[in-house]
């Protein structure tokens, strides 16, 4: 190794994780529920939608990884090969945030950034994982900074406004008759006291992408929200499809924009659930395509690792 070679800045791409398999389905719940295991019940229920979309790997799994790896291809092309190094860290399934940030710190590496696969801040959600994060880049002696947020970044609702062009297209109403549903993960309403920017986020990611493809008619609702006795963030999709039916609706775009990648709470809660629900009600429901991989997503990215590494915040 050459003494003068430049040193990587890690990036620690963050994500939620998935089981890696359907005998893994107990201990994950268990990690989400903060060590307490879930009833049988419980377990049965969440076994049983990952059954429904699992053809043997876990989608989730392997559009990390490929975000990952196409991350990586595009700073490589962005900022010169060797500059950047990208890691995985999941917040409740291995490769774990600290398992990232460790393998960074055995690589040698001093200085690093931190992004989620998810374009709005929450405190419950990207605070979460850039707490732990830092918490371990501290332990490991690397300098670590957070990029926060990017909903609105140009490259993010381009392709996402393509996506609902496309959906739109598919769904073949006119401009004027199409709603489009911009829709998010609930989260529990107590965020709500604390001021929290997750849902004026979601609001400015839903109107500049319904902007950009030119959309009159949008609205935005909540979906997957958890059963934990306390209130959730609503109303949730089940119940605005229950009202856009009683409004006369015949057919809508569901455009998930707190979401970047094909898994549980797409192909399930709006493939089989909501769909199931509008088809009922007489309502046809499509879905814009995930970004996944999508070049301009990665584009978005890295272009926010890019300005975080040389100071700038989001
Ligand atoms: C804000 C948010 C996002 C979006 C931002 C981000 O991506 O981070 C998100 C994404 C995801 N949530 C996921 C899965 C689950 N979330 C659960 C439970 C919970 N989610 C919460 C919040 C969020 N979740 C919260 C507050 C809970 C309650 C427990 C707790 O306080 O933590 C449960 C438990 C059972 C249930 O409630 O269904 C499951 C199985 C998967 C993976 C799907 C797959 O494997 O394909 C993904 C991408
Ligand atoms: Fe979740």
């Amino acid at each position: 190794m050459s003494v003068t070679a430049k040193k990587a800045i890690g990036v620690l791409v963050m994500s939620y994780g998935t089981p890696e398999s359907l005998d893994g389905v107990e201990a994950y719940y268990t990690h989400i529920r903060r060590g307490h295991p879930p009833s049988a019940e419980q377990l049965e229920d969440l076994t049983s939608r990952y059954q429904a979309i699992v053809g043997g790997v876990f989608p989730l799994r392997e559009n990390t990884n490929g975000q990952v790896a196409a991350l990586q291809r595009t700073l490589d092309s962005l900022a010169g090969e060797g500059t950047y190094a990208c890691y995985q860290g999941l917040k409740h399934a291995s490769p774990y945030i600290e398992d990232g940030v460790a393998a960074m710190a055995a690589a040698g590496i001093t200085e690093a950034i931190g992004i989620v696969l998810t374009p709005q801040y929450s405190a419950m959600s990207v605070g979460g994982y850039m707490k732990r994060a830092q918490e371990e880049a501290d332990k490991q002696g690397i300098a670590f900074k957070a990029v926060q947020e990017y909903h609105l970044h140009p490259q993010l609702i381009d392709a996402l406004s393509k996506r609902v062009n496309d959906g739109l297209e598919r769904l073949g109403d006119s401009r004027e008759d199409s709603l489009v549903l911009f829709s998010a993960h609930s989260l529990p309403a107590k965020i709500l006291e604390m001021n929290d920017p997750y849902a004026d986020q979601l609001l400015a990611t839903s109107a500049a992408v319904a902007k950009a493809a030119g959309v009159e008619k949008w609205q935005f609702t909540w979906q997957s929200a958890g059963q934990t006795g306390q209130p959730w963030l609503g109303p949730d999709i089940l119940e605005t499809l229950e009202r856009l039916s009683a409004e006369g609706v015949k057919s809508v775009l569901v455009t998930p924009v707190g979401f970047v990648s094909d898994h549980l709470e797409v192909l399930y809660d709006i493939d089989i659930e909501a769909r199931k629900f509008a088809d009922a009600r007489g309502i046809r429901l499509e879905r814009i395509r995930m970004l996944n991989d999508d070049p301009q997503y990665m584009n978005a990215l890295a272009d926010s690792v890019i300005g975080a590494a040389n100071g700038r915040t989001n």
